[in-house]
């Protein structure tokens, strides 16, 4: 793609597997870690083995641990750390950023404290530069995309010239991109997805059966809709790929860590024996905390996310977190 420039700033799973599949597009990409031994590594051994173990790294791929060498003449800024570290992470970037440059935020989650969604953390940090801010969500995990299984995913923002440019951007025969651009809901839709993920995942753990999961993730989508509409998000943008679509592909996978976290407290490891054992973001976790915070400021019914709150942070065992939601008063079903 001519002479356009990407810097991916974070090497981990999601940075690695995204900036490949730019490198092997053949776009001008440069991967920038925090950690330099990570770098050396991709740079050494084509592989970043402890995030994204497998996967072959395009030799067109620079990683660099030098940020201003990363940002110089970029047109696109693709940020992949956790979400709370973006405010962060933004504020590093912020002496170099140019009223021209792209970002792409890929972080899923809340911010802990302010309970920002990240288009609210990016314009508090740059506002000047409130347009040229874009997330891409969606059903996506980098070790699939690593090995460039078919992926569909969206892309929203503000400026509808902006998403275009970055579905132009990221668009191969394998990864297809959509544009929406209903902010909130795909923000809140691949964020809020990754509490209904643990749940889940503390279902198997618990060993119940497909007919919960099934529940769960039903009723989950329900209040993430709630919540959405509350905050001026279009329902429908629940049904599609930064909803129901991320919601599926986390909620059950081999691949998800929200998922995996669940097994392993509905199996009564502690939270920290879980995060140890994962040893890569949990996003769901600290993002259950700021949308329960939200909910209960807003006045928004969140039964599965309350539950799980109390799960993880008040000593509620699993089992009686799932009796608590089976016994409460009788509703109507589509009660958003
Ligand atoms: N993995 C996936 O399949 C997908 C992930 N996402 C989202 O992308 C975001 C990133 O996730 P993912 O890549 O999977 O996470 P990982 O845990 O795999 O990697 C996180 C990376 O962020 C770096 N990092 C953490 N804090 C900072 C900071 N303050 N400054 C700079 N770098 C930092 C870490 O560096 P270090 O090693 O030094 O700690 C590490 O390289 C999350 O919000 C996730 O939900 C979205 C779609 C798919
Ligand atoms: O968001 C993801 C896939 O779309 C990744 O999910 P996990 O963070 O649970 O691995």
């Amino acid at each position: 793609m001519g002479s356009i420039k990407v810097a991916v700033l974070g090497a981990g799973s999601w940075g690695t597997a995204l900036s490949n599949l730019l490198a092997q597009k053949g776009v001008n990409t440069v991967l920038w870690g925090r950690d330099a031994a990570v770098i050396e590594e991709i740079n050494r051994e084509r592989e970043n083995k402890r995030y994204l173990p497998g996967v072959k790294i395009s030799h067109e791929l620079i990683a660099n641990a030098d940020l201003e060498f990363a940002l110089k003449d970029a047109n696109f800024l693709v940020a992949a750390v956790p979400s709370q570290a973006f405010r962060d992470l933004l504020q590093k970037i912020k002496p170099y950023f140019k009223p021209e440059q792209i970002l792409v935020n890929t972080a899923k989650g809340i911010e802990e404290g302010s309970l920002l969604r990240m288009s609210a953390v990016f314009t508090e940090v740059l506002p000047e530069h409130r347009d040229n801010y874009t997330i891409l969500s969606g059903p996506s995990h980098a070790e699939e995309v690593g090995r460039g299984i078919p992926t569909a995913i969206v892309v929203s923002g503000y400026s509808p010239e902006k998403l275009q440019e970055v579905q132009e951007l990221f668009s191969t025969e394998y990864f297809r991109v959509y544009t929406n651009d209903d902010l909130t809901g795909v923000e809140l839709g691949g964020s809020l997805k990754n509490i209904i993920a643990i749940a889940s995942g503390i279902c198997t753990g618990l060993g119940l059966g497909d007919n919960t999961r099934a529940a769960l993730v039903t009723r989950g989508l329900i209040e993430i809709t709630r919540l959405g509409i509350k905050l001026g998000a279009r329902k429908e943008t629940f049904m599609g790929l930064s909803g129901l679509g991320d919601l599926f592909v986390t909620a059950g996978s081999r691949h998800s860590r929200n998922y995996k976290a669940g097994i392993l407290i509905g199996e009564g490891k502690s939270l920290e024996e879980t995060q140890k054992e994962i040893n890569m973001v949990v996003e769901g976790i600290r993002t259950t905390r700021a949308a329960y915070q939200l909910a209960k400021r807003l006045g928004v019914e969140m039964p599965i996310t309350e539950a799980l709150y109390k799960v993880l942070f008040t000593g509620l065992s699993p089992r009686e977190g799932l009796f608590g939601l089976m016994t409460r008063a009788k509703k109507e079903e589509l009660n958003f």
